[in-house]
């Protein structure tokens, strides 16, 4: 999956549930770290400062809080997201507002499938995938 763009991430992040299997066995073939971005990501039980985003509509319809630890991400870092699917492109929107609250590079989301109902964002993200939807 990290073969489908030019530069190398330096960590991976995947959204849950799905999305953490794939970022983690992409993260591991890279050889980088994987970061899991975390569903009804609320008040944390710890004290370290989380960054959190609220999804616009997806497509169930749902608006979902993710997020993760700010310290996991740094600004030097090169972020890939990795999912097994895209859909409205409202949860690879969120990972790159939470990647660039943490002042980092965001390099796109990699996906298995591409099921975008939106084309522009295939350029805007950019999403890299290895099917397109139309071929299943
Ligand atoms: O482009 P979008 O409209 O945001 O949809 C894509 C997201 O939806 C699916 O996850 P889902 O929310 O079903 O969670 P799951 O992986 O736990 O099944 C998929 O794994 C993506 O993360």
């Amino acid at each position: 999956m990290a073969g489908l763009y030019d530069e190398v991430p330096t960590v991976v992040l995947g959204p849950v549930s799905r999305g953490s299997l794939v970022g983690a066995l992409t993260a591991a073939a890279v050889g980088v770290g994987f970061v899991e971005m975390r569903k009804h990501a609320g008040s944390s039980v710890d004290s370290d400062r989380w960054v959190r985003r609220t999804t616009g509509p997806d497509y169930q319809d749902r608006h979902v809080v993710f997020g993760f630890r700010r310290q996991l991400i740094r600004p030097a870092d090169r972020v890939l997201m990795v999912d097994d699917w895209i859909d409205t492109g409202a949860t690879a929107r969120t990972a790159r507002a939470l990647v660039e609250d943490c002042d980092a590079h965001w390099l796109g989301a990699a996906c298995i499938v591409d099921g975008l109902t939106d084309p522009r964002l295939r350029h805007d993200l950019p999403v890299r995938a290895l099917l397109d939807i139309r071929q299943l």
